[in-house]
């Protein structure tokens, strides 16, 4: 990744293990209740077929300061702003220097977007938004088979069938977007302090070895404090992709026909096997998490040299 200084008193991204911490060059205080951008002043380049997402601190999760937006596009070559909803009681007080996200880069597919009448049919259908339960296990028949189904959707396209005249399919906003925008297609009122699902009328069949996220949109972040809830859609669905948005701000937001109200990225992931072990390999970071470094700008070095990790067994890698 390459970084570009835009202000005197921006740092340097730091390595850490998932990516980057990233740092205010300015002061800035988010109310209580209230958002706010905390500026970088930092500009960047990354690799290709990535994005680079805004990730929250866990520290902060106590206060309940939560990242709004969070997609960096590979294009984007203005300021990286970190968008902080303060869900907590307190404001915030961030001081320039600070570590206050990290900067993890994304894998993903830019596949194109086509739209076909119909799509394959999977195990998993149109089931979605709580179709298995609760329940610790999903139906068992439909569990096991799902897992071993072979992907239907081959090659780099993401397949897209819409079910109503209204529904806009997906495009990028401009040619390296990480996301395709997602339209609204039936009009809907978000609630202040609620929650909705806006229908899109699409249902899709994306490329092997991706599921597809739905995403916020930074400009919703910052002007109105929309979040996107859930987010998952699995390679198998074949039902509608709803976008279930979080209104965390004082004013009802009214969704019209054809508005963009989130992005929907082709995440790449990685499909290993969980299997269950006696003991885990040893790492210098070790159990601490939430906060165990402090808030100071450099954590309290650990007593020996970082020792080279041993590799995570590749089993059904
Ligand atoms: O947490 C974030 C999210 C976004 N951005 C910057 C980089 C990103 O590439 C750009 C646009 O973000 P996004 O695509 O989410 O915004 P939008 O609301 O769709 O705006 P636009 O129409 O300008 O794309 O804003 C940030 O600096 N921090």
């Amino acid at each position: 990744m390459q970084a570009k200084f835009l202000a005197d008193a921006a740092k340097l991204p730091k390595r850490t293990p998932a990516g980057f911490s990233l740092f205010a060059s300015l002061p800035t205080s988010i109310p209580a209740g209230g958002k706010g951008v905390v500026k970088t002043g930092l500009a960047i380049a990354i690799p290709e077929e990535t994005y680079a997402r805004v990730a929250p601190l866990s520290r902060w999760a106590e206060r309940m300061i939560q990242t709004g937006a969070g997609v960096v596009d590979y294009d984007y070559r203005g300021e990286v702003g970190v968008v902080l909803f303060n869900h907590g009681p307190e404001e915030l007080s961030v001081t320039a220097g600070d570590e206050v996200a990290y900067l993890i880069l994304e894998k993903i597919s830019m596949a194109g977007c086509r739209e076909v009448e119909s799509l394959d049919e999977t195990l998993r259908g149109t089931g979605g938004f709580g179709s298995t339960g609760i329940s610790g296990e999903a139906p068992a028949k439909r569990q096991r088979s799902e897992a071993q189904e072979l992907p239907l959707q081959r090659g780099e396209e993401m397949l897209v069938k819409r079910s109503t005249s209204t529904a806009v399919l997906p495009v990028r906003g401009s040619a390296a977007a990480a996301g395709f925008d997602l339209a609204a297609a039936e009009a809907t009122v978000i609630p202040a302090g609620g929650k909705g699902i806006v229908k899109t009328g699409l249902s899709i069949a994306i490329p092997e070895g991706t599921y597809a996220r739905v995403a916020p949109r930074s400009g919703l972040a910052v002007k109105k404090m929309i979040h996107t809830g859930a987010g998952v859609v699995h390679h198998a669905h074949r039902g509608e992709v709803g976008v279930v948005l979080f209104n965390h701000g004082a004013e009802d937001f009214a969704v019209s026909v054809g508005d963009r109200v989130a992005q929907l990225i082709l995440q790449q992931i990685s499909l290993v096997d969980c299997q269950e072990v006696a003991s885990l390999d040893e790492t210098l970071r070790g159990a601490g998490g939430f906060g165990s470094t402090g808030v100071a700008t450099t954590a309290v070095p650990k007593q020996e040299p970082e020792a080279p990790q041993p590799p995570v067994g590749r089993a059904g890698a």
